[in-house]
């Protein structure tokens, strides 16, 4: 007599908006158990109806289970954490007495700055990704997917100098596979870091400003100036930091990302057309922060981060 299989522990996502939404999405339909852990317009959308995922092949309906419960991390396998980077350090203290030991956290936020926050708030090592994929929620229940698929992950030692095994970084790639993501393992995970940061200085404000996607961003010339002279501040500030970027390299990236998803509008962009404080401190404002302690003068990231907190102002103000 044959046992009955063991269903695997899930993948528990927390935070249930534009991109922890799609990922879970993919996941299930590749067959992963999953669990979103979100605020309650979603859950109560996930629970009505499922999730519509606009695609390039059309509407999907995908029934996700999902909580507001963030104790629920208990029962993962796995752990992703998709929610933005001013939150990190609240989700990591909630979801501190709950994470099992051993059980791999994977952060996918943009910014040079939440992996290692996570390791350090708990206690352990953490796995870290960029994620070149273009997520949008027009509305909770909902979730679009306007291109890419990569994302490069890899593991930050813990504070102890503990790391996972390779059994466990295998099941990872295996479980993230299933979604159809096009996965590249970095043994210089930080670095991939600073890259895709490079990628959203140059990108994510400018399309947050004019609440332009990136097709059209990508066919005005003088925008495409804007963005090299921005690559360059936060090429030379990467390389300040130990981070061997090439600017050459970087232009070809953003460059590339725009291509891949001509008509998304950046996060950033999604978080001022809902008058949401963004993350733009993490973004360029890292790149200023991080000029000013190597004495590196970074005047085109100081404007653009300038003019996205003024329109945060702005946003707030109206409210
Ligand atoms: N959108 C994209 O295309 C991409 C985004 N990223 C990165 O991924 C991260 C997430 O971005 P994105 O999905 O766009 O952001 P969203 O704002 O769409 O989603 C984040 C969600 O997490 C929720 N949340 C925050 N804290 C908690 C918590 N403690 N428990 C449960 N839910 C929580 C938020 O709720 P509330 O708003 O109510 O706080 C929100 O619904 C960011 O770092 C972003 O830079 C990376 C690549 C692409
Ligand atoms: C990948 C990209 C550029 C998708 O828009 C992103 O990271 C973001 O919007 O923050």
């Amino acid at each position: 007599m044959s046992l009955p299989a063991i269903a695997p522990a899930p993948v528990c996502i927390v935070g249930a908006g534009a991109l922890g939404s799609l990922v879970a999405a993919r996941l299930a339909l590749g067959g992963q158990a999953v669990c979103l852990i979100g605020r309650a317009a979603q859950v109560q959308a996930l629970a009505a109806g499922g999730l519509e995922l606009q695609d390039a092949s059309g509407t999907h309906r995908v029934p996700l289970p999902a909580s507001t419960d963030i104790a629920t991390v208990a029962q993962a396998g796995l752990v992703l954490l998709c929610v933005k980077s001013a939150d990190t350090k609240a989700a990591a203290h909630q979801m501190a007495p709950h994470l099992r030991p051993g059980v791999p956290l994977l952060s996918l936020q943009n910014g040079v700055a939440n992996g290692p926050l996570l390791a350090r708030l708990l206690q352990r090592p953490v796995l870290v990704g960029a994620a070149y994929i273009a997520a949008a929620q027009p509305a909770p229940g909902q979730v679009r997917h306007a291109g890419g698929l990569a994302i490069t992950w890899g593991a930050l030692p813990g504070p102890l100098g503990d790391a996972f095994d390779a059994d466990t970084l295998a099941a990872v790639q295996q479980r993230l596979q299933a979604g159809g993501f096009e996965l590249r393992m970095s043994e210089a995970p930080l670095a991939e870091l600073w890259r895709k940061l490079v990628v959203n200085c140059a990108v994510n404000a400018v399309s947050a400003l004019a609440q332009a996607p990136y097709g059209v961003m990508a066919a005005v010339p003088a925008v495409r100036e804007l963005q090299a002279a921005v690559v360059q501040e936060a090429v030379a500030v990467a390389q300040a930091e130990g981070q061997a970027l090439n600017a050459a390299e970087m232009q070809a990236a953003v460059a590339g990302v725009m291509q891949r998803m001509p008509a998304q509008r950046s996060s950033t962009a999604q978080d001022l057309a809902r008058g949401r404080r963004s993350e733009i401190e993490q973004l360029n404002g890292e790149i200023v922060r991080a000029g000013a302690r190597h004495g590196i003068h970074t005047p085109v990231n100081q404007a653009l981060l300038a003019l996205v907190q003024l329109q945060e102002a702005v946003n707030l103000e109206k409210a």
